[in-house]
């Protein structure tokens, strides 16, 4: 996936750039609040349809303005698109591809993934489950599409289990979806697992490289504890008295987790640095980015943001070591406040574009 240009109006301060992209490596630099983030968070949009920075859609609307639009020419799996994205204060979205509407938000995630590693994502370790749990599904997708449409079932007949569940309905008539419950939750866990599998190895790789430690593993727990390996249906039928209480179902694909353990199973959330956790997040957006390189049907954009702020400067230079290492047709996005500490790589580079930002005005130099 390549985003080869891309026009913004009215995005925060942005009023109308048209910028026009490397395939490789695009350097975005400026002093703070100069527009730098939002520049990636309109990449961000194009894949996802929404920015990673906040909930709210209009926040990211400009001031005074009523929507934003973004028009982009990209490179999706080898075809030429154009992509038009436009999101109005009241909530109201159009999104058109080659002047078709658009109405499924899986259609962009497809079409144009995007990986971003920003100081929002620094929370990783600390966030609830759900947090964590996006990050997997969104790997999981990238590697295996059709889990989405498993996915989708399965959450269908958990609303409806828990309905049932709220109604205090007698237990023959919830047991009747079990079947198909616990096959579609075995389903999923079982692409979610064999992503997990993916990432390990190159996982302890990149912690290797920024912890000076190996023996670390992302393990996936399902949504449901099932010590005496029973399965998920007798769960069920032993759990039905306090689901019938609760008024849900308290062991579901929507309660998945992923861990994240040192040597000796230790939490890594509990036992590392504010630092090592940064490392640690870091090393894994580098092994979601390998996955989807290696086993996923397209390379995201890559988007990282604010890449000095957060590293020390040996971390940053091993991280830009392993970004100059990156295959030839890896787009990848860096915004910073300083060149100095980038040149190095920017060096390495043969196709680099670089985009001065200051007070909104966007500048491509040569
Ligand atoms: N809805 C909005 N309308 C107009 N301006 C906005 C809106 N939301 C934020 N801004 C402003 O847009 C500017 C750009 O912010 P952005 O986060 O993109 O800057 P940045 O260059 O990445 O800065 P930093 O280096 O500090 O992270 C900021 O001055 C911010 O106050």
């Amino acid at each position: 996936m390549r985003v080869n240009q891309l026009t913004i109006t009215n995005l925060r301060n942005l009023k109308h750039p048209s910028l026009s992209f490397s395939p490789q490596l695009n350097i975005i630099y400026g002093p703070n609040a100069a527009g730098k983030s939002s520049i990636l968070e309109a990449l961000y949009v194009l894949g996802n349809g929404r920015s990673f920075r906040t909930s709210k859609h209009s926040k990211v609307i400009g001031d005074q303005y009523n929507d934003f639009t973004l028009f982009a020419k990209l490179n999706s799996s080898g075809i030429d698109h154009q992509l038009g994205f436009n999101r109005q204060r009241n909530g109201d979205t159009i999104i058109k591809l080659n002047s078709e509407p658009v109405t499924r938000l899986s259609t962009l995630a497809k079409l144009s993934p995007v990986q971003i590693l920003s100081p929002e994502q620094y929370d990783l370790l600390i966030k609830g489950p759900s947090y964590r749990r996006k990050q997997l599904d969104w790997g999981v997708f990238h590697v295996e599409h059709s889990v989405l449409s498993v996915w989708q079932r399965c959450h269908k007949i958990l609303l409806q289990r828990n309905q049932l569940l709220k109604n205090k309905a007698p237990y023959s008539d919830i047991s009747a979806w079990d079947k198909q419950l616990v096959n579609l939750s075995e389903q999923v866990t079982q692409l979610r697992q064999a992503y997990c599998d993916k990432i390990n190895p190159l996982f302890s790789d990149y912690c290797q490289v920024f912890l000076g430690e190996s023996e670390v593993k992302i393990e996936l727990y399902p949504g449901w504890n099932d010590k005496q390996g029973e399965g998920l249906e007798v769960l069920y039928k032993k759990q039905f008295e306090k689901d019938k209480r609760l008024g849900f179902t308290q062991s579901s694909i929507q309660k998945a987790d992923l861990k994240f353990l040192l040597k000796d199973s230790k939490k890594a959330g509990d036992y590392l640095s504010r630092g090592q956790q940064k490392l640690l997040i870091t090393a894994f957006k580098l092994a979601q980015l390998k996955v989807m390189q290696e086993f996923g049907l397209q390379s995201p954009l890559f988007l990282l943001d604010d890449i000095g702020a957060e590293l020390d400067s040996n971390h940053q230079q091993q991280l830009l070591d392993l970004l100059a290492q990156q295959p030839t047709n890896q787009q990848i996005f860096i915004t910073c406040v300083h060149l100095d500490p980038i040149k190095p790589l920017i060096e390495r580079y043969k196709n680099v574009k670089m985009f001065h930002v200051e007070h909104g005005q966007v500048e491509e130099v040569k």
